[in-house]
């Protein structure tokens, strides 16, 4: 079995419940009230300045130049990228860099990149790839479920442009790399060394459902 296969499958309860979320659903069918996305998106964006932290010390552990390009490349679109569908929101709302400087992290925000964080701190290159798997890859399984189950989800004039720019190529195509990478680096990897991998990876998944609870709760 593939590592990731193993990952995957030691977490199928909790990844089945990102969609059967409130808010999940929310954005599905376009009826999530807009100030429970607009703290999403601020709390997000915080979130993300910090995940691309964790890239950048990914550079500085790797072993190979391959694995130096990949966590490279996803600093660069992270800061260049991905925050434009941020970005794109925070205009609709009328976000000033006031209000994002004074909007502070919600606990669980705050636990979620401390994790990742010291994982990258303290471990190697894998690990690291196992702490961002979730993030990476639970928004695509997301963005396309949604698709599969209301294809209008992407014509919403609000949260169309959220569901299409995670279902895009420009993240999945991201993740085949990220999924191939984690696999060649742990295909010698001992039981022991699996299992941390995939308690890395548990807390990880979990860290992403409890974002969901917190922005449905739009939690301090
Ligand atoms: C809490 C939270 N989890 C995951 C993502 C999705 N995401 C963040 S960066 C990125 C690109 C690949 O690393 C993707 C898909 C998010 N925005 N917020």
């Amino acid at each position: 079995m593939k590592t990731t296969e193993r990952l995957l499958s030691a977490t199928a309860d909790i990844w089945a419940a990102y969609n059967a979320h409130p808010f999940v659903m929310g954005i599905q069918d376009g009826t999530l009230a807009r100030d429970k996305f607009k703290y999403y998106i601020l709390q997000d964006y915080l979130y993300l300045e910090e995940y691309a932290k964790v890239f950048a010390i990914g550079i500085a552990k790797a072993k190979s130049l391959d694995t130096m390009r990949l966590f490279s490349r996803q600093v660069n679109f992270l800061t260049e990228g991905e925050m434009n569908i941020h970005r794109g929101y925070m205009g609709a709302f009328t976000v000033s860099q006031e209000e994002l400087s004074a909007t502070p992290r919600a606990l669980d925000n705050l636990s979620y990149t401390s994790y990742m964080l010291r994982v990258a701190y303290e471990e190697g290159e894998a690990e690291i790839l196992a702490a961002i798997l979730s993030c990476a890859y639970s928004y695509e399984v997301i963005a396309k479920t949604i698709l599969k189950n209301n294809p209008r989800a992407a014509e919403h004039p609000f949260y169309g442009n959220w569901v299409k720019g995670y279902a895009g190529s420009d993240f999945c195509d991201g993740n085949v790399v990220l999924l191939d990478t984690l696999n060649f680096l742990t295909c010698n990897y001992t039981e022991d060394q699996l299992q941390h991998l995939t308690d890395i990876f548990v807390a990880c998944s979990r860290y992403e459902l409890a974002f969901w609870e917190m922005a449905w709760n739009m939690s301090k």
